[in-house]
């Protein structure tokens, strides 16, 4: 797990060490991870700086690398009079030291590696034409990037390109991670995360949010004298006709992940008396569901129908661990009494897994709105309806009602299928059927799904044709090694 920082608290960490001349330490640290890359002194580097102290890092990075006798080529698109003191310094010392400036990348130069240093934390707005036109002649030159702080016009916030945003193949972020390195589109631009805290201890300053990168809090191996009454029983409502392999799937990934007894209601009025494929599941006429478990799942297949509406009304009251999906969002949005009967449950005993689509149904906001500020759209949601938020896709966010948020790291495009949201769902039920906490079974759940499907990339499955039911058998494998200290 690693903390993650806005905007806000890097300045106000920058400004309590202005006299540390991080300038030098970040520059110097990006010349270190270039000359690996580089392997050779004879390869040539192509260093960008843009107008701030990120174009000052740029600098003294190039001053270090042709001090170790790599030939650079410096493009320099600011001023000098209008450069901050330490960039200035920095410019100063490259002109000292022998280097020279180009306004523009030169047409016929031959370089094995770029540095990008054009923006950090400072962009404020989305690029101009200039800077948009530059930054794809980078992307189109082919070449391994190192990118200083964040890869130019990522968002450091949201992760949102501004304009056009440079593919780095590694980021060598400074002092502390940022948010947009990890959610939206900072993934498909970072390449490989490295971290360098300038020597800087800051573990006494707050964090903003948390970085999932490793399982979190796992489950208790299991007692010897157990059975199956010690492990729970997940129920899942949903599957109306012609969506009732959403449910199946949910209720599988509940068995799956280790509920003691899986229960599945389904709404079609020609329900399966048996799921062949899993015969453990015990499929029961939905008004018996509630009931009979210990954990709810409702959502995945439910459909709009007056049935699906009477059923939500009915568990939302219950006390028992729930967790609402796919049409239950869809419910809940177009009915105030439900968000009402929401608002009353307990805290802490409600997790809501909102795709980028329901949650913009939610908030009766646009898809672009929802994705334009992911963290603050998840922690929107989960202060209106005092419950945890996973808001899905690349680098889901976690948001608590009390404000802590997080990003998931795990995961990757092969997810990007129908019946992963629903695998989802049965895996977080059968961790909280388990009896693990609200809060760390949401963590795990969501960790362990993606970290599920990458280990079956690791083994050459997907992304191409990656399926849920694939994630959940992997899931399990995993969460098995996890806890029992398996290979
Ligand atoms: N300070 C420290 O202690 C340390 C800082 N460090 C490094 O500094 C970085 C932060 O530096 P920074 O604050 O100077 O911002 P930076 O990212 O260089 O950009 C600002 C410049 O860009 C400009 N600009 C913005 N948007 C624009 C746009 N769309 N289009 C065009 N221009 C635009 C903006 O101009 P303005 O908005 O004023 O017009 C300004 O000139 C940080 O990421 C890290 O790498 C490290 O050395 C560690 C210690
Ligand atoms: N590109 C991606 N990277 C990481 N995770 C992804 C990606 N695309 C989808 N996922 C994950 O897969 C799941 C998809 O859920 P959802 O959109 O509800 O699909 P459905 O319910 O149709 O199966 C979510 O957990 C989401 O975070
Ligand atoms: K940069």
């Amino acid at each position: 797990m690693h903390p993650l920082y806005d905007l806000a608290q890097l300045r106000e960490i920058e400004q309590q060490h202005l006299a540390e001349n991080l300038m030098e330490k970040a520059g110097l640290a990006a010349a270190g991870l270039a000359s690996k890359l580089l392997q050779s002194h004879e390869y040539s580097v192509l260093v960008l700086a843009g107008p701030g102290n990120n174009g000052g890092d740029a600098l003294v990075a190039a001053r270090h690398l042709k001090a170790a006798w790599h030939p650079v080529t410096v493009v320099f698109t600011g001023q000098r009079e209008a450069l901050p003191p330490d960039a200035a310094a920095a410019y100063d010392a490259w002109l000292a030291a022998g280097g020279e400036l180009c306004a523009e990348i030169p047409a016929h130069g031959h370089w094995q590696l770029v540095i990008d240093g054009l923006f950090g934390i400072g962009l404020s707005r989305p690029l101009g034409s200039r800077y948009r036109a530059l930054i794809e002649q980078v992307n189109t030159l082919g070449l391994p990037v190192l990118a200083l702080d964040i890869p130019s016009g990522l968002c450091m916030t949201t992760g949102r390109v501004l304009g056009a945003a440079i593919h780095a193949s590694h980021t060598l972020s400074f002092i502390g991670l940022k948010p947009g390195l990890f959610t939206l589109d900072g993934p498909d631009h970072v390449g490989e995360v490295h971290l360098d805290a300038l020597g800087l201890d800051i573990q006494h300053h707050d964090v903003a949010g948390v970085l999932i990168d490793q399982p979190p809090a796992l489950p208790c191996p299991r007692r010897r004298n157990s059975h199956k009454g010690s492990h729970g029983s997940v129920g899942v409502i949903g599957g109306a006709d012609y969506m009732v392999g959403a449910a199946i799937l949910a209720s599988r990934a509940a068995l799956l992940l280790g509920a003691g007894r899986v229960y599945c209601g389904l709404l079609s009025p020609q329900p399966l008396a048996l799921d062949t494929a899993q015969a453990e599941l015990m499929l029961r006429d939905v008004a018996s569901v509630p009931a009979l478990s210990s954990v709810l799942v409702i959502g995945p297949g439910l459909g709009n129908s007056s049935a699906a509406l009477a059923m939500l009304h009915e568990v939302l009251p219950q006390a028992k661990p729930m967790v609402l999906d796919a049409d239950a969002l869809n419910l809940l949005a177009d009915h105030p009494e439900l968000q009402t009967k929401l608002r009353q449950r307990a805290p802490g005993s409600t997790v809501l897994t909102p795709h980028p689509g329901e949650a913009a149904t939610l908030l009766a906001c646009s898809n672009a709105e929802v994705q334009a500020d992911r963290i603050a759209t998840a922690l929107k949601l989960a202060h209106s309806y005092q419950a945890i938020i996973v808001l899905k896709g690349c680098g889901s966010i976690i948001a608590l009602p009390d404000g802590r948020w997080f990003i998931n790291q795990s995961g990757n495009p092969g997810m990007a299928s129908a019946g992963m949201g629903d695998t989802l769902c049965g895996i977080i039920a059968a961790l909280l059927a388990q009896a693990m906490p609200m809060e760390q079974a949401v963590l795990l759940g969501v960790y362990l799904h993606g970290a599920a499907a990458d280990a079956l990339l690791g083994r050459g499955i997907g992304p191409i044709g990656l399926t849920a039911s694939e994630v959940a058998m992997s899931a399990r494998a995993l969460l098995n090694a996890w806890v029992y200290g398996r290979e």
